[in-house]
């Protein structure tokens, strides 16, 4: 198994790491490390950059996507802004989770809440080679944004 260093910094001190859920999670749940006692309120189309306390160094070849957690998403409308945030491999800051309320509600965050997870994925840096000919040709050239059609079973 791939293993990541990671550090918390002294507000996320007290609070789990980042943990799978289920042996088959993809995710690693992350926890807002907001100040001990204090709660942040999103409120109804707000956004706010949520801390986790922690940083990490992720080997070269890998990224960390920020996801949202689909609960808080179906049961408050609150889901991660900038799906799914981006974690560089040679970041080496806190990584923050930008979270947006699309619901009616004031949404409360509490320390430790489990606000998004974490997936941590391959990346490959491709070399790109300009050309003046023209592409490949496939079946679906140039046909795009349900030119496939967009309702269910197709347009048949
Ligand atoms: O949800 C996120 C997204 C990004 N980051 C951090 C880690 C990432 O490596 C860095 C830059 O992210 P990104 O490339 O998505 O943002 P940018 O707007 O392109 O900023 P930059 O110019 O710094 O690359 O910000 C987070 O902590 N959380
Ligand atoms: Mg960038």
């Amino acid at each position: 198994m791939t293993k990541i260093a990671i550090r918390r910094l002294s507000h996320g001190e007290g609070l789990p790491l980042p943990a799978y859920a289920s042996a088959g999670a993809a995710g690693l749940d992350l926890r807002a490390a907001i100040a001990p006692g204090g709660k942040l309120v999103l409120e109804p189309g707000a956004r706010d950059l949520v801390p986790t306390g922690l940083s990490l160094a992720l080997p070269p070849g890998f990224e960390a996507q920020v996801r949202p957690r689909s609960g808080l998403a179906l049961e408050f409308g609150v889901s991660v802004l900038n799906a799914p945030g981006t974690i560089d491999s040679d970041y080496r800051g806190e990584v923050k989770v930008l979270l947006v309320n699309f619901g009616t509600h004031p949404f409360e965050i509490s320390r430790g809440m489990r606000i998004a997870q974490l997936v941590v994925a391959r990346y490959e840096h491709v070399e790109l080679v300009e050309t003046a000919e023209a592409l490949e040709e496939t079946a679906r050239g140039d046909g795009a944004f349900g030119s496939t059609g967009v309702s269910e079973g197709g347009d048949a």
